[in-house]
């Protein structure tokens, strides 16, 4: 007979919601009990969970490129077009040292492993940063069906804030990240902007593409049924680029414009995962895309990623860019409060591409 909730320590779906989001000890400690059947709150809608069928592994990939490519505008082409038509793709030869990705795959794998006293220090109500947050799944009090995966989220301020208040078992680790990527970042936003007539990254531009950094270390444990649920449900990010490391595990898909179908992101060792965000796509009034994403969760393996997600700064106003409009195009968004489009963001379930209408004309 399959196991049930009843076979296990929890006695009802409200035991488990306290040990896992109450109490802290998160998915992975929900994983490590050993139990065998899915809680009922992470049983997710059958909408949601057919992945499979919509999933085409060989004839749609997304772009894979390689930066080292010493013809540079072949590159900023195949960036601004991979932009345009999938909304993500891979960088290779991207010049951040693999000892940096390495380490900062290592620290995620140290924070998560910490007793759950010291992880506790961190989450929402214990953080002594707002800056600083360790959680479950998405939005738990917004959402209807939880997803498979613990957090804990870094909003960069400085160094100095830093070293006052995330952990210190991947602090260094993850500034060095931030730190190592951020040339590459630069280019890639160079390419972007150019092909929008932005002729230089100055602080105006430099503010509103990338001025402010959020480090997210996501941890998807093993699953008992890996089926039912998700590691992360529908959704595009609100950055306006983000910049993901993940393991060797996979299970990140991205919906394809063309087709509609979910294509999988095979893991590339050494590569970044790059995707345009919703800041991005208001920005460009709609020329680059923001794609839907999610993660399956996995019944085998545990999955670790790390992705950076470059933002605007929370107190710019964001909307169509006066270089793009100034080619006679219709703006399709309205200006918005980036901070008011991130709460907006937050405060709600994953619920795919619809947090962009909110700024929508
Ligand atoms: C977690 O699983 C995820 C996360 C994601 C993330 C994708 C992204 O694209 S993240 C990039 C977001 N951009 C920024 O962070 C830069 C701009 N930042 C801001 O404007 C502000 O820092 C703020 C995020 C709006 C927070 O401002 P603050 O004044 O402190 O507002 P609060 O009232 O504290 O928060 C508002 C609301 O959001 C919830 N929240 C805040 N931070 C986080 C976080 N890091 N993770 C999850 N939720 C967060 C907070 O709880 C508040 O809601 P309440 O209901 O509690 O009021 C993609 C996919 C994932 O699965
Ligand atoms: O873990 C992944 O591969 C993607 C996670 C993601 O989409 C996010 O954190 O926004
Ligand atoms: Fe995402």
């Amino acid at each position: 007979m399959a196991p049930t909730l009843s076979t296990t320590q929890f006695s009802n779906p409200a035991e488990v919601t306290d040990f896992v989001v109450h109490k802290g000890n998160g998915v992975k400690g929900l994983s490590e009990t050993g139990i065998k059947a899915l809680p009922d709150q992470y049983i997710q809608p059958l909408e949601e969970r057919l992945i499979n069928k919509f999933v085409n592994e060989t004839d749609e990939a997304i772009p894979v490129i390689d930066m080292s490519n010493p013809d540079e505008n072949r590159v900023a082409e195949a960036v601004c077009d991979a932009a345009e038509k999938w909304g993500f793709f891979q960088v290779i030869n991207h010049g951040v040292p693999l000892e940096v990705l390495d380490d900062v795959k290592a620290a995620t794998h140290r924070f998560f492993n910490l007793p759950v006293e010291e992880k506790c220090k961190f989450t929402k109500e214990n953080s002594l940063s707002t800056t600083v947050r360790f959680g479950t799944s998405f939005s738990p009090l917004a959402e209807q069906a939880l997803e498979w995966k613990d957090y804990l989220s870094l909003f960069f301020v400085s160094e100095a804030e830093a070293e006052q208040f995330w952990p210190d078992i991947c602090r260094n680790e993850t500034l060095e990240y931030i730190d190592k990527s951020k040339k590459m970042v630069r280019k890639l936003l160079e390419y972007l902007g150019k092909n929008l007539n932005v002729k230089e990254l100055d602080e105006t531009k430099e503010s509103l593409f990338m001025g402010s950094i959020r480090v997210n270390l996501n941890y998807y444990p093993i699953c008992p049924n890996p089926d039912l649920t998700v590691g992360v449900g529908r959704h595009s990010d609100v950055s306006s680029l983000t910049i993901l490391l993940q393991d060797q595990i996979g299970g990140l898909h991205v919906r394809s414009l063309a087709s509609g179908n979910w294509v999988h992101v095979p893991p590339v060792p050494g590569s970044f995962v790059i995707n345009i965000g919703d800041a991005m796509q208001i920005l460009s009034n709609g020329r680059y895309k923001s794609v839907e994403h999610r993660v399956l969760a996995n019944g085998n393996n545990n999955r670790i990623s790390v992705p950076i997600f470059v933002n605007p700064k929370p107190e710019s106003v964001i909307g169509p860019l006066p270089e793009v409009i100034a080619n006679g195009e219709e703006p399709i968004y309205r200006d918005v409060l980036y901070s008011d489009y991130v709460k907006y963001f937050f405060r709600k379930a994953h619920d795919g591409k619809k947090t962009v209408d909110y700024a929508k004309i």
